[in-house]
This record gives structure tokens, C-alpha cells and sequence, in this order.
């Protein structure tokens, strides 16, 4: 650190798990459970700024959050590396695997990087309020003062298993995905639609694609099956939706049969599975696997890290789109202020936001507001957002009785079908 600078040292963080509503979504390895599970965190340094972050929930994932929490203190907020170093340092030999939030999917992203990043975030926050700028500032700049999200459409039951139907109702058939899709842009206003797929056989997939199309001529359209398909599945689903899909997101499993569909299929393939760490990007870019990369500062390591990416997206001549998994404000914030500041972001960027109720959340409300499909950029200093401790103290309690510890989407859907497969590449 050069010797005129003032230093801020970090004194203190907390990490606090919560649990928010979430609902009974269907995904290729099972169904989403009554609670969705993330960590908040909170960064305070010697002057007594305070900044946020916010990450996965999962019992392994909160047990990382801790232990390198404690080698932040003492850290300079505006010094990233250093906090890397802490990170590091606080890993195990078993920090690779496990309880990383995305409830039994694919996952092999950096320990590090996804341990980093709620802190990183945080360190933005509190850098943006002592030098007064918004993070897009500290990001570069914003390049757009409003950020495009879509609608993220799922099969979903009417309600959880037990409870009454909840207000969105059952969507396990074309039809139903195109009311649920309806009701999703009527009340966000999204100009852009992402189907999850693998949940039902890829015929009956195509042809919700294919009702959604005829629903919705204008809007970009996106299936995502999280790996549920062969490459020879790929390849015929790809083609035969080819001119109606922006683009098909990880059909199958891993680098190699990516680019075997990649080699077949007329529409750009896009991942948030096969290429989730910067040592996938180099065997990736070797055999052109994927065309768009959906970022997710997450697990990239922060927003920082995220830019990054996208830089090397750019330089490669592939896309960049963003990735969400269940989340609240804080990181709903901190997506908006990356996609604000990161010029090739060239598509609408995914948000699970509709799915949990609006009450449930630890952000002051008001700062994020979705108008046509999109969120306008906080301007206030740091995030531009706000902790509600009262909320906050709702969801941890909310926490402490779901019963829920990790993210299990398949044992949840094997307790009603007690048969369910949640192989990748069964169909
Ligand atoms: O929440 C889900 O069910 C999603 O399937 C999520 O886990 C995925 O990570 C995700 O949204 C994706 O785009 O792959
Ligand atoms: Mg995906």
C-alpha cells in the first residue's frame, strides 16, 4: 500500500445465514423446497462504514464464510488482493467440494472464488461510501443507467406438497407456461424469456418453446436444461429449434460434448455449468464449446473478477450473459451495478427475483425497482442499498426453524416420487 494512503482497516464481520419463502420449482435434479437458503454479510471497517454482501446459504459454504471472515480483520477494505490471500489462507483440503447452492447440479467452481465474493462485494460497498461514488463508478463507469433482466419461467407444482396452491399456480404443460409467462411480463414488464428445462422430455420441451414462441413472437427465447440431454438429444433439439431460441443453454454435460453439439447446432450454446472458472476457459475457447457465458459474480470471484470475464469473453469474440440462482437485494444490487458497468453485457441477464415473495428480504425497500423488464442503477454511494435489521432478524429467525441446512432439490422431490433419476444426459 503506497504510504499517503489512508488505511481502513476492516474490524469486524459477520456473516448471517437466512432463509426466505421460495417456490415448488422444477429443475433437472429435483424440485426447489419450501426455504431458499442464502448468507449476508456485513463488512465494517475502523471509521465504522459498514458494506454487504450476500452469498449461498449451505451449512459447508456458511462453515468457509466464517473461517475466512476472521482473517479479514485487520485487512485494508480497498485492498482486494489482501483479501484474496485471507481467503486463501482459510481454505481446507475439502473446501473444493460441497454445499455450494446449486442443490446437487454440476459444479466445480473455485472454492476460493465463491468464498471471495460476498466479501469483495462488501469491500465495493464500503469503498463506493467513503469515496462517495456509486460501485458502477468504482466498476469503471456505468454504461447504462437501466439493467434488462428476463423472465425466468419453470414448471412448477401448484404449491408445496401439503400447503394450498400458491398464488402462481401449476405450470407443467405448455399452456401453463405460457399463463405463467404472461403473468410474469404483465407484472415486470421482461422483453426477453428463459425457459428451465430438463424437466420434462425434450419433445414436450420443444413444444412449450414452440407455444411460447407463437405467444410471444418478439421476445428472445432461451432453454436451459442444465445438462439433462445427450449430445445426440442436443443436437436434434437444437435443430429443431433452430431460428426460435437466442440461444440453448447446457444441454449437455462438460467441455467436450458441448462442442460436439456447438459443431451441429445453427444457435450460439451458452453455460453457466461447463465453463464456471477461468482454468475452463482456455480448453473451452480451444474447441469453440460455448458461445455465451452466463457470468455469475458469485462464484467468479466478485464483481471485479466477473469484469474480468468479461474481457476475456470479448477478446475470444464470445458473448456474456448473467446467471442467477434464488437470491435477495443485496445481491440483486450488486448484479445490477456489474451488468451496469460491463460494456459487452449484450443480453438480458437472468434473475430468480419474482419467485420469492416481496416481504421477504433484508434490504430496505424502495432502491430496487423493476419497470419494463428492467432495474435502474443505484446512484447513492456503495450499493445503494440499504439493511433492514429488522428484516434481517426475520429471515435468520425464518432460518433457524425451516429445518433446512443444505440445498437438496432431489431428496426433496424423492420424498414425493420416491423413483426420480436426476442423471445428467438421461434423455
Ligand atoms: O434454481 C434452479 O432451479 C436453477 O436451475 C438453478 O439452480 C440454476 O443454477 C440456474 O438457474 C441455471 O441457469 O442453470
Ligand atoms: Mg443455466
Amino acid at each position: 500500500m503506497p504510504a499517503d494512503h489512508a488505511a481502513h482497516p476492516i474490524t469486524g464481520v459477520r456473516v448471517t445465514p437466512v432463509a426466505f419463502r421460495d417456490k415448488p420449482l422444477l429443475n433437472t435434479v429435483g424440485a426447489h423446497e419450501p426455504f431458499a437458503l442464502r448468507s449476508i454479510v456485513e463488512v465494517v471497517t475502523a471509521d465504522g462504514t459498514a458494506g454487504l454482501g450476500e452469498s449461498y446459504g449451505d451449512l459447508p459454504h456458511l462453515r468457509r464464510l466464517e473461517r475466512a471472515a476472521e482473517l479479514l480483520v485487520g485487512v485494508d477494505i480497498f485492498d482486494l488482493n489482501a483479501m484474496m490471500r485471507a481467503v486463501v489462507a482459510s481454505l481446507t483440503a475439502d473446501d473444493g467440494v460441497g454445499g455450494h447452492g446449486m442443490g446437487g447440479m454440476v459444479m466445480n467452481s473455485s472454492a476460493a472464488d465463491r468464498v471471495l465474493s460476498p466479501f469483495e462485494v462488501a469491500a465495493l460497498d464500503v469503498q463506493g461510501k467513503l469515496i462517495g461514488v456509486p460501485v458502477s463508478e468504482l466498476l469503471g463507469g456505468a454504461v447504462r443507467d437501466r439493467v434488462d433482466y428476463s423472465a425466468y419461467l419453470f414448471y412448477k407444482w401448484a404449491g408445496h406438497p401439503g400447503e394450498a396452491e400458491d398464488e402462481w399456480g401449476a405450470a407443467l404443460d405448455p399452456a401453463g407456461l405460457v399463463t405463467q409467462a404472461r403473468r410474469i411480463i404483465d407484472d415486470y414488464g421482461f422483453s426477453a424469456i428463459k425457459l428451465k428445462g430438463g424437466v420434462r422430455p425434450p419433445e414436450e420441451e420443444i413444444e412449450a418453446i414452440r407455444a411460447l414462441r407463437a405467444a410471444f413472437p418478439d421476445h428472445p427465447l432461451r432453454l436451459d436444461p442444465n445438462t439433462a440431454w445427450t449430445v445426440p438429444t442436443s443436437i436434434k433439439v437444437g435443430t429443431e429449434l433452430a431460428d426460435i431460441l437466442e440461444y440453448l443453454e447446457d444441454p449437455t454435460k462438460g467441455i467436450d460434448h458441448m462442442a460436439a453439439v456447438a459443431r451441429e447446432v445453427p444457435m450460439p450454446l451458452a453455460t453457466n455449468m461447463a465453463v464456471v472458472s477461468f482454468e475452463h476457459l482456455p480448453p473451452a475457447v480451444a474447441q469453440d464449446a460455448v458461445q455465451v457465458v452466463l457470468s455469475d459474480h458469485h462464484f467468479w470471484g466478485g464483481l471485479r473478477r466477473s469484469q474480468t470475464l468479461g474481457t476475456i469473453c470479448a477478446t475470444w469474440g464470445m458473448g456474456l450473459s448473467m446467471h442467477s440462482n434464488s437470491h435477495l437485494g443485496i445481491s440483486l444490487a450488486a448484479m445490477t451495478h456489474l451488468a451496469a458497468a460491463t460494456p459487452t453485457l449484450d443480453y438480458a441477464c437472468d434473475t430468480h427475483w419474482p419467485w420469492k415473495d416481496p416481504e421477504d428480504d433484508v434490504v430496505v425497500p424502495g432502491s430496487l425497482v423493476f419497470s419494463d423488464g428492467a432495474v435502474t442503477v443505484p446512484t447513492a454511494p456503495g450499493l445503494g442499498i440499504e439493511l433492514d435489521p429488522d428484516r434481517l432478524a426475520r429471515l435468520h429467525e425464518q432460518y433457524l426453524h425451516c429445518g433446512l441446512r443444505e440445498r437438496d432439490d432431489t431428496g426433496y422431490m424423492r420424498r414425493f416420487e420416491p423413483d426420480f433419476d436426476p442423471s445428467a444426459e438421461r434423455w
